[in-house]
């Protein structure tokens, strides 16, 4: 057996130590001679927080299950035995968006299903859903292209599937997927238009076949069209630098996309999830439909809550002469006229590559706006807008964002966030005073282990539950660099960023995977998680579907006039 040191770039060193064997895992005493985990753990007096509660106890973990939750549990020698005074033991984070070895846009994502792994646990997060692309439309086909990818992993992990084109063969595929293969979301894109974009027709035919298998809709909220009319405007205009991204797909854009599919899904009756909120247009249409009681759910991502456009004009970043290009490209933008003194970005410049994304990173605002409505139940104690927050975790490296050198359209969308969620959302959200802790759970991991139907095997510290487990020190801060992460880029969106707070310990499936900043991990010991249809968003759809069918039959009183 083969063990192995490498840090993020795979050089041998020391600062972000990165255990692995080459192949075969057992508890306890590994196959490979990693003597961290353990079959049985005790982590004693941390305060144990779930999503309704937290209580200060002990928690008793074997072969990867927890076992029990109470004050002063006593145990023989034979247990690993880990002290969480002071500090909180919480579920290890579930990620209910990211794209791991992802074929798109002329590359491949750089982080695969270990590196992308590997890093989700080193940040606190355990488990992650990623998006199944159909091969050729087939998602047979592309559900095994991704259980071939996904051998490596060293977490546990589900899959949604995009539904990219139509036909009745898709509409039985879609079937066999949720009776058979255990997924249970579809994600369709509004955008990408040439690629992965459906148009409503099909949005309308892909929502009624969710609703009858009990699948979660999910929508990538954009208008293609329009994206596709920015992006002409741009190129008619001469601007082929990054900036050109964020300005061809304005919030607008987005709003409109959020509306329409909310629109449309209840037209359907059927839930919907709209992935990765970006804007206030789009809270704005999250929040007035479920104020109306429709289900929707929202879920912003890290980056969204954490990064504005005034970071990215930063002249730490860009040099002031091209900040004052881009404002006034954006100038040229609103009047819709070209201009004689328009500078577009100069091609060396790559320092923005790394934040373009879809939809783009807003003005300074928007974020505020996401993190008010991720916690606007908390204060009103009411509705919340936004119920969970993911990353879309789809990292491209330096030379892979160069594609898009020449043309902005090429650069590969796309930012890391698996690693750094846990942290970001408790410094933004809990530090900053805008949630509790117990919200923090709720955001993080348990309202998505309820929304994918994987609750309580997921998502919460109770007996029974898979043992994914942090042991969080609130006390501890951290620093985002490129050089200490662990994903396989050589750039971080959050390069450079300090927080309070630090999971100082990951536990997944039972076993110690991260323990002073070292990270233990073994390809092929992570479980795809197979989930079932008919969440509880499903509750009772059925009841206000008769509602609506006998409000049709309600008799019609026409005049008897012979007009
Ligand atoms: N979001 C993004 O820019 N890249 C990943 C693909 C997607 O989710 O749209
Ligand atoms: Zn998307
Ligand atoms: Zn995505």
């Amino acid at each position: 057996m083969y063990v192995s040191h490498l840090s993020s770039h795979g050089d041998l060193t020391s600062a972000n130590l990165f255990q692995f064997c080459e192949a075969g895992f057992e508890y306890g005493e590994s196959a490979c001679g990693i003597s961290a985990s353990s079959s049985k753990i005790l982590i004693k007096g941390g305060t144990v927080v779930n999503a309704h509660r937290e209580q200060v106890a002990d928690v008793y973990v074997e072969d990867g299950i927890i076992v029990a939750v109470k004050p002063n549990i006593k145990v023989a020698d034979d247990v690993t035995v880990l002290d969480a005074t002071g500090k909180f033991v919480m579920p290890g984070g579930i990620d209910p968006h990211t794209h791991l070895a992802f074929d798109f846009m002329s590359t491949q994502t750089i982080d695969d299903f270990f590196s992308g792994q590997a890093a989700a646990l080193a940040g606190g997060t355990t488990m992650h859903i990623d998006f199944v692309i159909p091969v050729n439309g087939s998602l047979t086909a592309g559900f095994e292209a991704y259980v071939k990818k996904a051998k490596k992993s060293c977490t546990d992990y589900g899959f949604h599937m995009a539904i990219t084109k139509w036909d009745e063969v898709v509409s039985n595929e879609m079937e066999i997927m949720v009776k058979e293969k255990g997924i249970n979301s579809f994600k369709f894109f509004l955008a990408y238009k040439g690629a992965l974009m459906i148009n409503d027709e099909l949005l309308l035919e892909g929502f009624k076949k969710c609703k009858s298998l009990g699948a979660l809709a999910m929508v990538h909220a954009e208008n293609g069209d329009a994206v596709y009319e920015g992006q002409k405007r741009m190129i008619e205009l001469g601007i082929t630098g990054p900036e050109g991204h964020a300005l061809s797909r304005p919030a607008l854009v987005e709003g409109e996309a959020t509306s329409r599919a909310i629109r449309l899904a209840g037209f359907v009756n059927t839930p919907l999830y709209v992935v990765h909120v970006m804007s206030i247009d789009a809270v704005e249409e999250i929040a007035r439909a479920r104020k109306t009681g429709q289900r929707v759910i929202g879920e912003p991502i890290a980056a969204g809550l954490a990064l504005d456009e005034s970071r990215i004009w930063d002249p730490d970043f860009v040099t002031a002469a091209k900040q004052e290009s881009a404002l006034l490209s954006f100038f040229v933008f609103v009047l819709f006229l070209p201009s004689n003194d328009f500078q577009p970005f100069q091609p060396d410049d790559l320092s923005y590559f790394r934040y373009v994304m879809s939809p783009p990173i807003r003005a300074s605002g928007h974020d505020k706006a996401l993190q008010a409505a991720l916690s606007t139940g908390v204060l009103q104690d009411t509705l919340t807008f936004l119920q969970l927050v993911g990353t879309d975790h789809c990292s491209f490296n330096s030379t892979q964002k160069a594609l898009g050198i020449d043309d902005f359209r090429k650069i590969p969308n796309g930012v890391n966030g698996i690693e750094e969620r846990m942290h970001l959302v408790w410094d933004i959200m809990v530090e900053a005073g805008q949630i509790s802790v117990t919200d923090y759970v709720r955001i993080t991991s348990t309202e998505c282990a309820r929304i994918f139907n994987i609750y309580p095997r997921k998502g919460a510290i109770l007996p029974g539950s898979d043992a994914d487990i942090i042991i969080f020190n609130p006390n501890s801060s951290l620093e985002i660099t490129a050089k200490s992460h662990h994903s396989r880029s050589d750039t971080n969106v959050y390069e450079g960023r300090k927080g309070k707070g630090k999971v100082e310990v990951t536990i997944a499936g039972g076993r110690i995977v991260w323990e002073n900043d070292e990270l233990k991990v073994v390809p092929g010991s992570g479980k795809y998680v197979e989930m079932q249809p008919f969440s509880y968003l499903f509750n009772g759809i059925e009841k206000l579907d008769a509602k609506y069918l006998s409000s049709l039959k309600a008799p019609v009183k026409r005049s008897k006039s012979t007009a």
